[in-house]
């Protein structure tokens, strides 16, 4: 850090990672704000904000209906990649996605333009991911659990590759005394080298005239600069340059390879009030020459049943849902698409391990059709059912899977609501009412 800041800057340094990080969130665009006072926006986010003081999220409802992400300041800044870009919206790849901090900044940019494959290696990681794909709502997530090197058949296949590399951490220092107490030089040069693997295989999954970005959450330029240079020995791309205020404090360093200068952004915690954080953004040529694929081990989902086009607008017209789906069918539950994105959805379910896709809608069981909470959740409409609105401590209730006393209430199937949000169904059978949260979901501590 010494060599990277110089002596004195050095000191402001290592003040400043004693300090606490402002808490900050980025608002889901495709909801309904959440009723708090919102003051200080992130100058580089569209939806990011400051929040003056850290609540309890697990006790604000709204949080658990995916009206807002919990994300620290610095990582916001792909947005203003995206944005000041214009990437074209269309097939992206989050390559290291859990817990899904990226992937719901990257599938709000998409909206229903685009379609986004959030993929996490750890299994248990990607539980998680799948279940903040599902709060967030949009239905324009697959999320997958493999290994990079599974997705060597779809070489070419993504206008845009995100890696957010696992790495040494040093920009966690501040949030995290462990991250201080594991690093060493030897983690640094482990996770060198095993970005270098993962970038071997990301490279090449970008289409000609699409982007690559890459990104960690530390300073050394091994893990930095270093993988700048590496991608550009083994892959043909181009530098991208991004425009900057002066008064956001991010440091450009620029990287000089024999191909060019390639630029990478720095976010130091004595600047910036966010993490530690390094990014960088490279654009495949328009010419690039694409490997043929390989034939590789098959993941075709044996167990995914794909509807026809007249079963799927009948669907669409019973569930009050605009035509423009495409159903497919796994065990007794039926998931949505856009039905632009079904061509992509067939060929990256033979190749992947999906843990999801779309939105699940519900489930037949007999002659009766169950609501799922991924539709609950969803921005897709449900207008036929009936709705309620609950307070706070009701809906907290309900987030517990408690049963909840509510007098009046229709018979059969009602959408349960905080501040006009969504968050799952309940169902009056006259005697009691059940409560359709997922159990694996419920909220325990309180
Ligand atoms: C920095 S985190 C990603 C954070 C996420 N992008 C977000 O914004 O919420 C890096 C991720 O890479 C995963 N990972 C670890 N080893 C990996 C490997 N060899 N290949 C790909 N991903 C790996 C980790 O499990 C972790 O989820």
């Amino acid at each position: 850090m010494k060599s990277l800041l110089g002596e004195v800057v050095y000191e402001e340094f290592e003040k400043a990672i004693e300090n606490e990080v402002k808490t900050s969130i980025r608002l889901n665009p495709w909801k309904k704000k959440p009723n708090f006072e919102l003051k200080e926006r992130i100058l580089w986010s569209k939806n990011g904000y400051f929040l003056e003081n850290r609540p309890s999220f697990t006790l604000d409802p709204s949080f658990h209906a995916g009206a807002y992400y919990v994300q620290e300041a610095s990582s916001m800044f792909i947005d203003h990649i995206l944005q000041s870009q214009k990437v074209e919206k269309g097939i992206f790849l989050d390559l290291a996605a859990a817990p899904g901090g990226k992937s719901t900044l990257l599938s709000s940019y998409l909206g229903e333009e685009g379609f986004l494959v959030a993929n996490e290696v750890i299994q248990a990681r990607a539980q998680i991911l799948k279940e903040n794909c599902i709060k967030w709502g949009l239905g324009n997530i697959l999320v997958s659990n493999n290994d990079p090197e599974h997705f060597e058949p779809l070489e070419g296949f993504f206008d845009l590759v995100l890696v957010d590399a696992p790495c040494s951490g040093e920009g966690m220092f501040r949030k995290d005394p462990q991250a201080r107490e594991e690093w060493s030089t030897d983690h640094v040069m482990l996770c060198s080298a095993r970005q270098k693997r993962i970038m071997d295989r990301a490279g090449a999954l970008v289409k000609a005239g699409g982007y690559l970005i890459y990104s960690t959450c530390t300073f050394n330029e091994l893990e930095n600069e270093e993988m700048i240079r590496f991608l550009t020995d083994e892959f043909s791309y181009e530098p991208v340059r991004i425009p900057l205020d002066p008064t956001w404090q991010i440091i450009e360093s620029k990287v000089e390879t024999e191909y060019g200068d390639f630029f990478g952004y720095r976010f130091f915690p004595h600047l910036v009030e966010g993490e530690g954080f390094f990014i960088t953004i490279l654009k495949r040529p328009e010419n690039a020459y694409s490997l043929v694929p390989k034939k590789m081990k098959d993941f075709k989902h044996r167990f995914l049943k794909e509807i026809g086009a007249k079963e799927a607008e009948q669907l669409d017209s019973e569930l009050g849902i605009a035509p423009n789906g495409a159903y497919y069918q796994l065990n007794e539950s039926y998931f949505r698409i856009h039905h632009n994105w079904k061509n992509h959805v067939d060929k990256l379910s033979q190749h992947l391990s999906i843990k999801y896709f779309g939105v699940e809608i519900g489930k037949k069981q007999g002659k009766e059709w169950i609501p799922s909470p991924a539709w609950a959740l969803s921005t897709l409409p449900k207008n036929q059912y009936n709705t309620i609105e609950l307070d706070q401590e009701q809906a907290l209730t309900f987030l517990r899977k408690g049963e909840l006393k509510l007098l009046d209430l229709e018979k059969g199937w009602t959408l349960v609501c905080y501040q006009s949000l969504p968050l799952g169904w309940i169902k009056n059978l006259g005697n009691r009412i059940n409560n359709y949260y997922p159990k694996e979901w419920r909220i325990r501590h309180l």
